[in-house]
């Protein structure tokens, strides 16, 4: 490097663009004679710049009196750096220089800064100090719309409708990252006078287009929003969710998680599923890449859970892992709860059916429990047909009731019902009852009597007590059902006929069959339709109904104010047994219709045996002590309505509580209505 030359520059106006062509060109000229190159070095801050560089000199703005120093990169080259700070302390005229080369060097410079301008990608206006423009960028065109054609050369507020240049040149104020709109763009401005000699000769605008940074922005906003609702989710659903990268690190369990498997998340997020469970079908998936859906796991503390794991897939790559599992049990119980439901729902369907299929006429018989409706269901069904029915049940039941139900449903409902009950009639009298007599038949038939069956004719006899009937009558009978005529005793004629046969009994006719007692013949020949009456006691939840129908059915028969029952006395009668079934009800609900003064049957209008049931008030106070220490003796009929009571509440029947007293059955209802025990 050679040595430096110091210059003042004495030119009044500094080195200005005409001046830097001028001092470009002398410097190319110079290098090229003596193949060097020469720098400028500006002593204020000691910059240093090529000397044919135009537009690095002029950016210099070097003045008036300034001093700057020339060298070269180059040793033996002083004549260069000479003939350089010679030319540079002048007074450039312009005779000193090739003109044309000046032009071009402004020339080149001009398209430079074009080209320089079109290269940024924000946009770029300027105007003059009349706000008309002069300067129109590409990106200016790319984010406008407007041509730099159409743009040049016209007032900025006509090119575009919101510009604010002419506000920078009213106030000489910057405004820095201004937001706004141009067509369907968003643009951020800066907006800068340009001052020259203190003066405002123009105004610049430089913006970018922020309208995908705006879309991004507000996709980010909804991403967020999105981001705030899953977490949302996650943190409220009922299954344990938990979340794993592509590396096996967990990275998220939600509370559920921590409920069911009873860990805290501090215990297992961040760790590696290597390291939390090393054998489970998280690792698998992670490893394998499918999907496992309903695995039972049975976690160490007891836990049953079901687990589905899937592989995250993004764009075809695995992302990571998520499981979600749920507690078993809580399965089962909801599977249990759903079977019982639809066993319920199937009952009550089943229920409902037996109800609709049965008969209007059977709305007689009160009750809606399943044994019942059973029953009444086959009855009506019976009622359809001509077939011979045969009602068993204890007595009480409602086997008569039922008789009539079938009666009244079936087509004979116009024509006569006969009821015979088999037991009352004695023996001998029988026949003539249900076939009648010719007069003069026997000593005291003095004229015709028609039989039963005779007045049946068309409608429904109804043998009650038929286990009652003696073995002759029984050979009668089936003659007569199996022939469908009969012939009336003394008589000569066979009469047809034309009767629905429905027969009861409360006895075991099976068991008189085996013994011999039951013709077996007649035994099939009644039996074609069994309707099976239930006993009260195996259908208690129809209690209250029945003791409403009674109390309803009774108060209007004797025109009495309706009356009701205390909670306690109903908790009795569910209580009791009911040997007598129906009909022992029935007359206890109208004996204590008819004790009461109240507007309410209370356990005290009971009879005493059934309030024991419940431990109320009762056979304690009937039990007697006989003691040998000079206790008052008590009386006979104190001792024999004291053991009676005990007899019936063990023995629950007149029949069995007499087998064990060692008295007929008889007795024992006689005696108890005596001592008001029923
Ligand atoms: N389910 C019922 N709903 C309403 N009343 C009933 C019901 N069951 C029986 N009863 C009534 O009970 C009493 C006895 O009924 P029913 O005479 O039909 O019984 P039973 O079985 O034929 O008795 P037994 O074998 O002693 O002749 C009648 O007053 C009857 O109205």
């Amino acid at each position: 490097m050679g040595k430096e030359i110091q210059v003042k520059i004495t030119y009044s106006k500094g080195i200005h663009t005409r001046v830097a062509a001028m001092i470009v060109q002398k410097c190319q000229e110079l290098m090229k004679k003596y193949q060097c190159r020469l720098f400028i070095r500006r002593e204020r801050d000691n910059s240093v710049i090529p000397g044919n560089s135009m537009l690095a000199l002029v950016s210099m703005k070097i003045t008036e009196g300034e001093i700057i120093y020339v060298f070269s990169d180059q040793d033996r080259t002083e004549e260069a750096v000479e003939a350089f700070a010679a030319f540079l302390g002048g007074s450039f005229q312009l005779e000193q220089c090739n003109l044309d080369e000046i032009d071009n060097i402004i020339q080149h410079n001009t398209l430079a800064s074009e080209k320089v301008f079109d290269s940024i990608v924000n946009g770029l206006i300027v105007v003059d100090h009349n706000n008309v423009i002069s300067v129109f960028n590409k990106a200016a065109e790319r984010i406008t719309g407007i041509t730099a054609k159409e743009a040049l050369g016209k007032e900025a507020n006509d090119i575009i409708d919101n510009s604010k240049l002419y506000e920078v040149l009213e106030t000489g104020i910057e405004q820095i990252a201004f937001k706004q709109r141009i067509g369907s763009s968003t643009i951020v401005t800066n907006r800068t006078p340009i001052i020259a000699d203190g003066k405002i000769i123009g105004a610049v605008a430089t913006f970018q287009d922020i309208s995908e940074l705006e879309s991004l922005s507000s996709e980010l906003r909804s991403v967020q929003d999105l981001q705030q609702r899953f977490q949302h989710i996650l943190e409220n659903v009922d299954d344990a969710i938990c979340m794993l990268d592509r590396n096996g690190v967990i990275t998220y369990v939600n509370p559920a998680y921590e409920r069911i498997m009873k860990i805290q998340q501090e215990e297992v997020v961040n760790k590696h599923i290597r390291e939390v469970s090393p054998t489970g079908i998280r690792m698998q998936v992670l490893k394998e890449k499918t999907p496992q859906y309903g695995k039972i796991i049975r976690k160490e503390n007891g836990t049953e859970i079901i687990a589905n794991v899937s592989p995250i897939i993004i764009d075809g790559e695995m992302n990571g892992v998520v499981s979600l599992s749920k507690e078993i049990t809580e399965i089962k119980r909801l599977a249990e709860k759903i079977e019982e439901l639809s066993a319920k729902t199937k009952y009550l369907q089943e229920e409902l059916s037996k109800k609709h299929e049965i008969n209007k006429s059977f709305d007689i018989i009160v009750g809606k429990s399943g044994v019942l409706l059973e029953a009444l269901s086959i009855a009506s069904k019976a009622s359809e047909t001509d077939a011979t029915v045969l009602i068993r049940g204890e007595s009480g039941t409602g086997k008569e009731l039922v008789a009539k139900g079938i009666h009244y449903a079936s087509s004979r409902k116009n024509r006569p019902f006969i009821r015979v009950n088999c037991s009352a009639i004695p023996h001998n009298l029988l026949e003539s009852e249900l076939f009648g007599y010719e007069k003069g038949a026997f000593t005291g038939a003095i004229k015709q009597k028609l039989g039963k069956f005779e007045l049946a004719d068309e409608g429904t006899i109804f043998l009650d007590e038929i286990g009652d009937m003696d073995k002759e009558m029984q050979a009668k009978l089936l003659r007569v059902l199996q022939e469908r005529e009969l012939e009336r005793i003394g008589g000569t004629k066979t009469i047809p006929i034309s009767v629905r046969v429905i027969a009861a009994t409360n006895r075991n006719l099976e068991e008189m069959v085996e013994q011999g007692t039951f013709r077996s013949d007649l035994y099939y020949r009644l039996n074609v339709i069994p309707v099976m009456l239930p006993p009260l006691r195996l259908r208690k939840g129809d209690i209250p109904i029945i003791v409403e129908h009674f109390i309803h059915k009774i108060c209007s028969k004797y025109g009495i104010s309706q009356k009701r029952i205390s909670k306690e006395a109903l908790a009795c009668m569910e209580a009791y047994d009911w040997p007598g079934n129906v009909r022992e009800l029935e007359n206890i609900i109208e004996r204590g219709l008819t004790l009461t003064r109240d507007e309410m049957i209370t356990v005290g209008d009971l009879p005493t045996y059934i309030g024991i049931e419940k431990g109320e008030a009762g056979f304690r106070e009937t039990a007697v002590t006989i003691g040998e220490d000079g206790d008052k003796i008590p009386t006979l009929e104190e001792v024999e309505k004291s053991l009676l009571a005990l007899a019936l509440k063990k023995h629950k029947s007149f029949h069995r509580a007499g087998k064990a007293l060692g008295i007929n059955h008889k007795t024992v209802a006689a005696k108890a209505r005596k001592y008001n025990l029923i």
